[in-house]
Order: C-alpha cells, then structure tokens, then sequence
C-alpha cells in the first residue's frame, strides 16, 4: 500500500502503549506504534526484568506483535516517551527493525521521518548472509 503515513495515528498508539509498559526498574516506560504493509496499525511497549540485562525494549516487543501475528512487514514506526516525546529506537533496536521493516522504513523523527538506512547506514543485513549461504 502506497499512503502517506498518519504519524498523528501512530504517536497516539505508541502512547498509549506507555500504560502497558512493564518498566519497574528503569521507571522509563516506553511505547511503540507501527503501521504494516497491510496497513494495520500495532503497538508495542518495553519489558524489563528483575535480571537486568533480559529486558526488551518497545520496539522489539512491537516486531514480535508484528511476527507473532503473522502481519508481514512494517512500513512506519513510531516510538515515544512518557513525556510524549519522540524516542529514537536505540542501536540494537534499529538492528531488529531492519529486519522487518528493511532500508526502507520510515521512523518518526522529531523533525521529520527519517529512513532506517539513515539511522543505519551500512547496515549488516540478511542480504550479507545470503550472498554466501546459498
Ligand atoms: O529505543 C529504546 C530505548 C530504550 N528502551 C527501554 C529499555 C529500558 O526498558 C528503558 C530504559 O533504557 O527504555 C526502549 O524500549 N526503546
């Protein structure tokens, strides 16, 4: 689908994703939103753990909403803060957002959407590994 992206839809779903955000040790809850290639819009939030380091962020929890339900891939993301300010998906989560949203996704920017292979550039990514493992 070729439409323009509601990023007013999507920054009011990453927001309320905050409510489900499961950030007790952090207390820095975070919400993700992302539109699909389908159109559906689908929301993801972090989860932390008493084991520090096992935490997810927002972001990964939104691709495996987006896996789990067999909803393809993703064309647009947006992410936020409690304070209702756009969060850019830390390094490990552009990584995963590549993945399933390839070079092209578009994620919310304070200043204006930017493309993954912007905030990624000379990305590792399943196109590497296919040119050696057949
Ligand atoms: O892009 C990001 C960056 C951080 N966090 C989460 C991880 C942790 O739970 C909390 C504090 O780093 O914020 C995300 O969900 N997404």
């Amino acid at each position: 689908m070729d439409t323009v992206i509601d990023w007013n839809v999507l920054r009011h779903k990453a927001s309320e994703m905050l409510s489900r955000a499961y950030a007790p040790y952090s207390r820095y809850p975070v919400g993700a939103a992302g539109i699909t290639s389908e159109g559906e819009i689908l929301g993801g939030c972090n989860v932390e753990n008493v084991s520090y380091g096992l935490g997810i962020c927002a972001e990964v929890s939104l691709i495996a909403q987006l896996v789990a339900h067999g909803r393809g891939t993703l064309r647009a993301v947006s992410v936020t803060d409690a304070n209702g300010k756009v969060l850019m998906p830390c390094g490990r989560c552009r990584q995963v957002l590549l993945e399933h949203g390839g070079r092209g996704l578009l994620v919310d920017h304070p200043s204006g959407s930017r493309t993954l292979a912007d905030l990624l550039p000379d990305a590792f990514g399943p196109d590497d590994i296919a040119e050696v493992v057949p």
